[in-house]
């Protein structure tokens, strides 16, 4: 799959189907019973509310002709009484259904989440993670309302319709036949204006996401963005997302305001066919009373259908949203347990690759054949070109990749066919980019252990020597450390990350040019806790710096997704081949550079 961009709209992979309804009813079902007990709240508030006009009419047509003023009064009170009511239970539903859309909220919010954490790689590497965000926050957030207030209003309002129209037939059946006879008008045009509007809703959230994607990927590359004063060019990219958004959005506000206006109208040519119709047929067969009431009926009337056509709008827009969160829900996880997957047992350590070709994408491979096995306690050294395989080889004994062709077994166990909990439950992996979270050095220290003490905490940190930097921190361990590790020295980060793998005691261990970022002084330190960190432990390492492999039990030097070379250092030199050749010339390298700063 190609990546996307910020500036390219993504193609919606499933548009929302009758499946996608199904889950939204899940999510609405668990809060039926609030949902229900709203409804009921605003059914009877709304009946006693309709009673309003007709106490009106009795009082126009039998109280104030016959000057009965007693019956007036009562009339008055029980005016009164519905709207208090009216009132009372309004606030009540209010306060229920918010309650229901956070509900809700909460819950989509909590799975999407869940879900992108099982994701595999690919996910990620295929998209700017704004539009993954975006999906999460905001998408997430607006359709709250159409999915608790929505549906309410929805069923709430067509109830007002069947009451409206019963009490209208009541009063007035001709005057009562006018009104709803705009109906069917409005249907028709909002079934007509459906597919376009959807549309409208899908390219307001594409610009919407890629404005999104643009502003995170601005944030994450601050610095890179600022050293390299880029501010006036990434002004005008922004300038050009923000015009296409506003675009789209005014072409879909227009849309959605058609279906409005189209109500409104109606609706107004309605209510003027009513009183001009009642006026036709004044006395006897429609009296002041029954023109009054027929005037609020049809008014009652034909705003449930304006609030119908808003719902309706909110629903399309709530849609054009539901369809990406289910998107990213539907998205298959690739990466899970087979359905008979076993618990891999504690690991021994001895990893073996057989016959393994691998590619990202169909058709390039990049391990072609690959075959060693590593015995347990062993220390393997990957060592060649950039982009020749080595980090692919690693992730596959995480299993961060399914295996299609070959196998990778560790102790036996096939890391296709065991549980990926109890297989990376057992591995500690340290990459280049020393990820730090947010919170204290020491949080990020028990990050693999949560239920590592403080003495252990600090431990790991003094075999890896980080404890002096860190208790020169302004609050030692307890400091708080800034977004991405900002404040501390790249060093710094993956000194906390070994401490971080160290405690976390894995049976694997996979370098990934964790020793990349540390001076040359630090690194005789850090070597030293290295080499307590492989004590007694299979590990692999991937360094470009070769003097600090030069103990390990074996050296595979991999050159176009194929493992070359193997052997000791020793060997390897004494072969004279492609390792051999890639030392010296670092070597050389060195040399020069050191006798340059004598
Ligand atoms: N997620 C990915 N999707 C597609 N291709 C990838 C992905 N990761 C790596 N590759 C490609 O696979 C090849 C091997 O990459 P890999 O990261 O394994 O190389 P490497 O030997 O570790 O390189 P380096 O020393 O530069 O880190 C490269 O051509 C790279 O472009």
């Amino acid at each position: 799959m190609a990546r996307n961009r910020y500036d390219v709209d993504e193609e919606l992979e499933t548009p929302f189907n009758m499946a996608n309804l199904k889950n939204v009813f899940v999510y609405v079902g668990r809060y039926k019973w609030k949902m229900i007990f709203s409804l009921l709240l605003s059914a009877v508030g709304s009946i006693v509310g309709l009673t309003g006009p007709m106490l009106v009419q009795r009082a126009m047509d039998v109280a104030i002709p016959q000057k009965n003023v007693q019956l007036l009064i009562q009339l008055s009170c029980l005016l009164a009484g519905t709207i208090l009511i009216n009132i009372g239970f309004n606030a009540i539903r209010t306060i229920l259904v918010a309650q229901v859309g956070q509900n809700i909220v909460h819950d989509i919010r909590k799975d999407l989440f869940d879900h992108l954490q099982v994701l595999p790689f690919s996910y990620y590497d295929n998209r700017p993670h704004g539009k993954i965000l975006v999906r999460v926050v905001h998408y997430v957030n607006s359709v709250s309302n159409a999915l608790s207030n929505g549906i309410l209003n929805f069923i709430i309002e067509i109830i007002n319709i069947i009451f409206i129209i019963f009490f209208m037939f009541q009063v007035s059946p001709p005057l009562a036949a006018i009104t709803v006879a705009g109906l069917p008008v409005v249907i028709v045009f909002i079934l007509l204006i459906k597919p376009k509007q959807r549309r409208a809703w899908q390219s307001v959230n594409n610009k919407n996401s890629n404005v999104n994607a643009f502003v995170q990927e601005s944030i994450e590359g601050a610095r890179v963005i600022e050293s390299f004063d880029r501010e006036e060019e990434n002004d005008k990219i922004l300038d050009r997302l923000l015009d296409k958004r506003k675009k789209s959005w005014m072409g879909a506000i227009y849309v959605s305001n058609t279906v409005w206006f189209t109500t409104e109208t109606v609706s107004q040519i309605v209510f003027s066919l009513v009183y001009i119709a009642g006026a036709y047929w004044f006395n006897p067969m429609v009296s002041f009373g029954v023109l009054l009431a027929m005037g609020t009926y049809a008014s009652r009337f034909w705003q449930p259908i304006v609030n119908l056509a808003n719902i309706y709008n909110d629903f399309i827009n709530a849609v054009s949203y539901l369809e990406r969160i289910f998107e990213t829900m539907n998205e298959p996880a690739i990466i899970e347990d087979k359905p008979d997957a076993e618990k891999l047992p504690p690991i021994q350590g001895s990893v073996e690759f057989k016959d393994v070709s691998f590619g990202y994408e169909p058709g390039q491979m990049i391990l072609k054949h690959v075959s060693f096995a590593a015995k347990p306690g062993e220390s393997i050294a990957i060592v060649g070109p950039t982009g020749a395989g080595k980090t692919t080889i690693v992730n596959l004994i995480s299993r961060f990749y399914n295996i299609e062709n070959g196998a990778v077994c560790i102790d036996g166990h096939s890391v296709m066919d065991v549980t990926i909990h109890s297989l990376r439950s057992q591995m500690g992996i340290m990459l280049q980019d020393s990820f730090v979270f947010s919170g204290t050095i020491a949080d990020n220290i028990r990050y693999g252990r949560l239920d590592a003490t403080d003495e252990e905490v600090e431990q790991a940190a003094k075999m890896l020597h980080a404890d002096e930097f860190i208790r020169n921190l302004p609050d030692g361990y307890n400091t708080i450390v800034k977004e991405r590790g900002g404040g501390l020295s790249q060093g710094q980060k993956q000194l906390l990350a070994f401490a971080r793998t160290l405690l976390s005691d894995p049976r694997i261990l996979v370098l990934d040019e964790a020793t990349s970022s540390i001076d040359t002084s630090t690194e005789q330190l850090v070597q030293q806790g290295i080499n307590l960190l492989l004590k007694d432990r299979t590990s692999f390492i991937i360094a470009h710096r070769l003097s600090t492999i030069r103990d390990c039990s074996r050296i595979m030097y991999v050159a176009d997704g194929q493992i070359l070379e193997s052997g000791t250092h020793d060997e390897l030199m004494e072969k004279q081949g492609l390792y051999y050749h890639l030392y010296m010339s670092q070597y050389r390298r060195e040399a020069v550079t050191k006798q340059a700063e004598v």
